[in-house]
C-alpha cells in the first residue's frame, strides 16, 4: 500500500523532532517536506541527532507549496502562529494535525485565555484530539486540536470518577513537568543553574491549562465543576506527574471503576502502585494509579510530555484520520534504565 505523504511544520523544536522520530519509521505515512521560519537547512543540521539518519532538506515554511506535497500536516508551532497556517492548509483541503492550543477551546475561552482567534470558521469545526473521548470524531476529522500535555494526563486520570464525583467539591490537580514541556527557547525558570536540583509551582491557580480541563470536563460530564490547577517545574528533561485528589458523593471501588473504564484502551495502564515518569518516558502510554480513604480518591497519572502530550499522540490522532490502525508505529518502550 502506498504510504501517505505528510509535512510537518516547526521542525526545529522539541515535538518538531519527536514527530520526525515517530514518522521516519512509521508503516503508513511518509515525510514529504519539512519546514521553519527560514528554511535553508538539513534537517540533521537542525537535529544534530539525526546525522546519518535524516538528512532531508528542511524549507521555509509556505502552505501552498504544502499542499503540493502532502495530504496531512502537522503543525508544532507555537500558539497564534499555528491559526494562520492551518486557516490556509484547510482551504488546500490538506488535512491539518494542531499541536498549539489555537483550536482546543471554545472562542470566548479562548480569546479570554489567548488572544484575539483569526479563524473562527474553522474553529467550529476542530476536534479535541484525545482518542479516549473522541475517537469517533477524530476519524472522521480534518481539524484536530491536539490536547495540551497537562489536560492530557489531568483529564484521562479524572474521566472514569466523573459521574461518581460531589458535584460541589472542587477538583485539586497538582501537576509537574520536566523542563521540555516549555519548548526549546531558553528561559530565566529553565536555565540550568534555576531548575537543576530543585523545584517549584508556576502560575499557581492562573495557568492556561485549567480552562482546557474544565472544560472538556464540563463537555463530557455536563457539570461546571471547579478545577484548581497548580503546575511545578521538574529538574528533568522531559516526564510529567499529576496527582488529582477528588471527592465521591458515596463510598466507590475506585480501582474497579478504572480498570473497567479503560479495559479496552490500548495507551492506558492501570497500575498496582504510584505511577513514576521514568516508565512513560519515551512512550505514548498514561499510566494511572488510584487510591482512596473513603470518599477522598487520589489519582496519580504520568505521561511523556513530548510524546502523549503532544507528538505521538499527534500521530495516533492522524493514524485515526487517515483510517489507518491507533497503534501503527506508535512508540511503547519506555526509557528504562
Ligand atoms: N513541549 C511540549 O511538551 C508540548 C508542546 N506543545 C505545543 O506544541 C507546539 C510546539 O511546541 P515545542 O515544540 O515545545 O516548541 P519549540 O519552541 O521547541 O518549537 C516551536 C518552533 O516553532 C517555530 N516557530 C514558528 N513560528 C514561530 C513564532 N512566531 N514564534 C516562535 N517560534 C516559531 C520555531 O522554529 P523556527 O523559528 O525555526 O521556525 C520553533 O522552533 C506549541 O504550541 C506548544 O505549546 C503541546 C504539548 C506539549
Ligand atoms: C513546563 C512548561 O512550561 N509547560 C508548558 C505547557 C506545554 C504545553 O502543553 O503547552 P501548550 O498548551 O501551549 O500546548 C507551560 O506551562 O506553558
Amino acid at each position: 500500500m502506498a504510504k501517505i505523504d505528510v509535512a510537518i511544520i516547526g521542525a526545529s523544536g522539541y515535538t518538531g523532532l519527536e514527530l520526525i522520530k515517530i514518522l521516519i519509521n512509521h508503516p503508513h505515512f511518509n515525510i514529504s517536506y519539512i519546514a521553519t521560519t527560514e528554511g535553508g537547512i538539513k534537517a540533521s543540521e537542525l537535529h544534530p541527532s539525526l546525522l546519518g539518519v535524516f538528512e532531508q532538506e528542511v524549507l521555509k515554511a509556505d502552505a501552498s507549496v504544502v499542499a503540493k506535497h502532502a495530504k496531512l500536516a502537522f503543525l508544532a508551532l507555537p500558539h497564534k502562529a499555528a491559526m494562520g497556517f492551518a486557516k490556509e492548509l484547510l482551504g488546500l483541503h490538506v488535512k491539518v494535525v494542531d499541536l498549539s492550543a489555537d483550536y482546543r477551546l471554545e472562542l470566548e475561552a479562548y480569546e479570554k485565555h489567548y488572544c484575539e482567534h483569526e479563524d473562527k470558521e474553522h474553529l467550529k469545526e476542530a476536534i479535541y484530539g484525545l482518542p479516549e473521548i473522541n475517537r469517533a470524531k477524530i476519524k472522521e476529522a480534518n481539524l484536530i486540536a491536539n490536547p495540551g500535555c497537562y489536560p492530557t494526563a489531568s483529564i484521562l486520570g479524572i474521566l472514569p470518577f466523573l459521574s461518581y464525583l460531589k458535584k460541589d467539591a472542587p477538583i485539586f490537580i497538582d501537576a509537574k513537568s520536566g523542563v521540555s514541556g516549555a519548548g526549546k527557547k531558553p528561559s530565566a525558570t529553565a536555565h540550568f543553574v534555576t531548575i537543576n536540583e530543585n523545584i517549584f509551582a508556576y502560575n499557581p491557580l492562573k495557568h492556561r491549562h485549567e480552562p482546557e480541563i474544565s472544560e472538556k470536563l464540563r463537555l463530557v460530564s455536563g457539570h461546571p465543576f471547579e478545577v484548581n490547577f497548580v503546575p511545578h517545574l521538574l529538574p528533568v528533561s522531559r516526564g510529567m506527574l499529576v496527582s488529582s485528589y477528588l471527592q465521591t458523593n458515596e463510598v466507590i471501588d475506585a480501582k474497579a471503576i478504572l480498570q473497567d473504564f479503560y479495559k479496552n484502551e490500548r495507551f492506558v495502564r492501570i497500575r498496582e502502585v504510584p505511577v513514576d515518569i521514568k516508565s512513560t518516558a519515551g512512550t505514548n502510554f498514561c499510566d494511572i494509579f488510584v487510591s482512596q480513604k473513603g470518599k477522598s480518591i487520589f489519582v496519580s497519572s504520568s505521561i511523556d510530555n513530548l510524546l502523549r502530550g503532544a507528538s505521538a499522540q499527534a500521530v495516533v490522532n492522524a493514524n485515526l484520520m487517515c483510517g489507518f490502525e491507533e497503534s501503527a508505529g506508535i512508540p511503547i518502550i519506555a526509557y528504562v534504565p
